[in-house]
């Protein structure tokens, strides 16, 4: 391949990534890191097309390698800004932009004019740096359902950050007169083609790490009920399971709470579906508020809730029931002291998941008839399946 075919293919390289992103961006302006990695895909194409042009137009030495060096730095500090934004970490503009207009005037400096390696020299260390920088930010990121996603990206860094370093050793020993070298063409279409490589996995990288955000995303929403933020039935069975055996192979407790607002008919009826709908908010709050972050929490039907509390004993589970309970006869619906509500609650569950192996159906039939037994008891009641408690 000739030098010129050779820049113009890294050139449309550049111009898809580019399109790509601003693209995804489009689809999808929410999501900040797709502007970051568009602005990456405009640094790649801005370096690409003083490669193709500086020489055949002649342009003056300020428009070529300072330009084209600082575009090229720019795209790994925007492709690792866009990781942090995308993990959620604050990301500052003007420190970027200090950093770019730095290394503009040093590639301006007579150092960086003497020599195409002096300026290789001065720009390889921030891109390693970069490239390792993003390395870590995926790799200690507690994001879950992230880590499979990130491998393209993890993998194209780690190349790029190998290659780098073996570049940059090599010219260090050049300058230091260990070896003798000079960039002959064969070094340069290497160059090049790692250069068109990162670009174009780094791309995929991205744009498979933000699928995988959006596919986590709509998942969330299709299993959150919207009205009080618990989870629907749609997932319960199998989240439920997966705790269960979890308690089984741990030889730990696991409860079961169903609960009920009671007469929530003649709530509706008397103040109206809206403040019926605070009602629920209210009652989901506050079970959240009495309840443990890890407990998994859905709403089952319209005033009908489960929460499953693992590593929780049945009598442990009462306790909390009763707590929650108070919650509900202390708090002020509607911020007004004439809207009583209270709840109905049944418990079923073992002390010992392991030695007392239970289905979570059979538990769920425990739970139901518990709570059963405190709606005929007269409601505003805890019942703990096959015992009787208050
Ligand atoms: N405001 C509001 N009401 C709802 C929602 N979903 C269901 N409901 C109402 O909840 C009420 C449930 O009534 P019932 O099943 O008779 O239960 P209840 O009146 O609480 O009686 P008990 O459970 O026996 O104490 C119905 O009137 C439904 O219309 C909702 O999202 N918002």
């Amino acid at each position: 391949m000739d030098e010129l075919t050779l820049l113009t293919v890294n050139f449309i390289v550049a111009f898809i990534v580019l399109v790509t992103m601003a693209g995804l961006y489009q689809t999808s302006k929410a999501d900040h890191c797709l502007i970051h990695w568009s602005l990456a895909g405009l640094g790649f194409l801005v370096n690409s097309a003083i490669g193709l042009i500086y020489a055949p137009l002649g342009l003056p030495y300020f428009l070529g390698p300072p330009l084209g060096n600082s575009a090229l730095i720019a795209s790994y500090l925007l492709l690792l800004s866009g990781v942090a934004s995308y993990l959620a970490k604050p990301v500052s503009w003007r420190l970027l932009g200090v950093l770019l207009a730095s290394i503009y005037l040093l590639s301006l400096s007579s150092f960086a004019q003497a020599d195409v390696i002096h300026r290789f020299l001065l720009s390889y260390p921030i891109l390693i740096a970069a490239n390792l920088y993003t390395i870590w930010l995926l790799v200690s990121s507690r994001q879950a359902g992230l880590r499979a996603s990130s491998i393209v990206l993890l993998g194209i860094l780690c190349f790029n950050a190998l290659q780098l370093s073996l570049r940059l050793i090599t010219f260090l020993l050049d300058q230091m007169q260990l070896t003798a070298f000079s960039i002959n063409w064969l070094l340069h279409t290497i160059g090049t083609l790692a250069v068109m490589l990162f670009m174009l996995l780094s791309m995929v990288g991205c744009v498979l790490l933000w699928a995988r955000k959006k596919e986590l995303a709509l998942r969330q929403l299709a299993e959150t009920d919207a009205l009080t933020g618990w989870l629907n039935r749609q997932s319960m069975a199998e989240k439920m399971q997966a705790e269960l055996h979890l308690c089984q192979r741990q030889r730990l407790p696991f409860s079961l709470l169903t609960f009920d607002i009671d007469h929530f008919k003649q709530i509706n009826d008397k103040h109206g579906h809206s403040i019926g709908d605070t009602v629920l908010q209210d009652i989901a709050w506050l079970g959240k508020t009495i309840l443990r972050d890890y407990d998994l929490l859905f709403r089952t039907g319209g005033e009908e809730f489960v929460a499953c509390l693992p590593g929780v004993t049945p009598d442990q589970a009462s306790a909390i029931a009763r707590r929650f309970k108070n919650a509900v006869a202390k708090h002020h619906f509607n911020n007004s002291s004439t809207l009583k509500v209270t709840i109905s609650q049944g418990i079923a569950g073992t002390a010992n998941a392991y030695s007392n192996p239970e289905t979570i159906a059979s538990l769920q039939q425990q739970a139901d008839h518990a709570l059963y037994q405190a709606k005929q008891q007269g409601r505003d009641q805890v019942r703990l399946f096959a015992a009787t408690c208050s």
